[in-house]
């Protein structure tokens, strides 16, 4: 692939309009992005349409704190995307290269047959960004001809009104393929490679990893902790830590639970992951959550694939977790509750 390279992005909120911005510092992507309530403010930014987006530089780990220090720094980072082709809907659109998708784990399965207009079963390759486990099944059982690249970031970033978006912490993504057996290892092997050579020129951080399932149950078992915790109680994470002394001893059970069930499923997870979660929250001021600014904003709860999964494996593998089961009851009640004030 040496010429133009047609992407969709689908799911323009923080983390979609975040990569839509890399992938854009190279000249050869052909971008369309598929906006839904931003759509008007997105065309309404003069001639081109385009989104702002206000980029966090993060030069040391990628995993830092600091928040953005002050307006002037803030507008100093003030960019544009460049969007080739903005349209409402996968239908109005045509055939990509890579179909990124950055949309909320969310009623997955419906979400995946609405790409079919733009996947081409010899050609597309389909980028999953989302926080979960699981998520890949559906695009596998919907696309059993594309390769899948799977994503896990570390990008904290929030679309702050229509068209705005906030880079606030971290920036680090793991990236590897989720392999097909039906396809040829070398074709595959360079879906992989063309879509990093995007990543590394528009210079974000990334590593290329061989097994991404030990890294998305990693990152879960932060998600299963951080989003939960920080949802339930509206605080952030350091508030809830010294809320009492029941707190840390609380999410490491927690976290152990996820880890026991990761290991059922044949991911082996250390137990001194714990200690590294922990050290890595507590080297940071208190944040909060997508799922809390979800839940703050009236949205759906992506509870399937961050709770709701490793519960199933949990109970087909009989693995004991009843903290994690507790967690996963309730927030399916809170995100009933959202689902029916929509
Ligand atoms: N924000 C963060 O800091 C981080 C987020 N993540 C993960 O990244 C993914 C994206 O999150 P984030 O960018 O925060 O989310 P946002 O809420 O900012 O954006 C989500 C985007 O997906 C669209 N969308 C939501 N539901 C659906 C659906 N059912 N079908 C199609 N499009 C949908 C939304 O459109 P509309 O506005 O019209 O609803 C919006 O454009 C999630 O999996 C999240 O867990 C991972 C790390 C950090
Ligand atoms: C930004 C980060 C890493 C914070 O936990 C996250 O994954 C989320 O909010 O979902």
């Amino acid at each position: 692939m040496s010429g133009q390279i047609d992407v969709l992005l689908y799911g323009l909120g923080a983390i979609g309009s975040f990569y839509a911005f890399i992938l854009t510092r190279s000249d050869r992507v052909r971008l369309t992005v598929v906006a839904r309530s931003n759509y008007e403010a997105v065309r309404a930014n003069v001639s081109t349409p385009r989104i702002h987006i206000y980029r966090r530089r993060w030069p040391i780990d990628g995993h830092g704190s600091r928040e953005l220090r002050s307006t002037a720094r803030t507008m100093a980072n003030r960019h544009f995307i460049r969007i080739e082709a903005l349209v409402k809907s996968p239908a109005d659109a045509s055939p990509m290269d890579y179909v990124v998708c950055a949309h909320k784990a969310i009623d997955q399965d419906q979400v995946v047959a609405q790409l079919a207009p733009v996947v081409d079963s010899s050609r597309t390759t389909i980028v999953i960004i989302q926080n979960g486990v699981g998520n890949e099944e559906p695009f596998r059982a919907k696309f059993p001809r594309c390769s899948i690249l799977t994503c896990v970031t570390w990008v904290g970033a929030t679309q702050t009104s229509p068209g705005i978006v906030k880079h606030t912490k971290s920036e680090d993504m793991q990236i590897g393929l989720f392999p097909n057996a039906s396809l040829d290892k070398a074709v595959e092997q360079q879906r992989l490679d063309t879509f990093t050579v995007l990543l590394h020129n528009g210079r974000t951080r990334f590593q290329i990893l061989d097994d991404m399932q030990q890294q998305r149950w990693e990152k879960v078992v932060w998600n299963v902790a951080w989003n939960s915790l920080t949802t339930l109680t509206m605080v952030d994470t350091q508030t809830w830590l010294h809320s009492s002394d029941d707190a840390t001893p609380f999410t490491r059970q927690l976290m152990q639970e996820v880890i026991h069930i990761a290991r059922g499923c044949g991911v082996p997870l250390g137990d001194d992951l714990i200690d590294q979660l922990m050290e890595k929250i507590n080297a940071m001021p208190g944040i909060g959550s997508s799922m809390q600014t979800d839940c703050k904003n009236g949205r759906p709860l992506e509870i399937d694939v961050i709770l709701g999964f490793p519960v199933t494996k949990s109970r087909e593998l009989g693995i004991p977790a009843p903290f994690l089961e507790t967690l996963y009851v309730i927030l399916r009640a809170v995100d009933g509750r959202l689902r029916a004030a929509l």
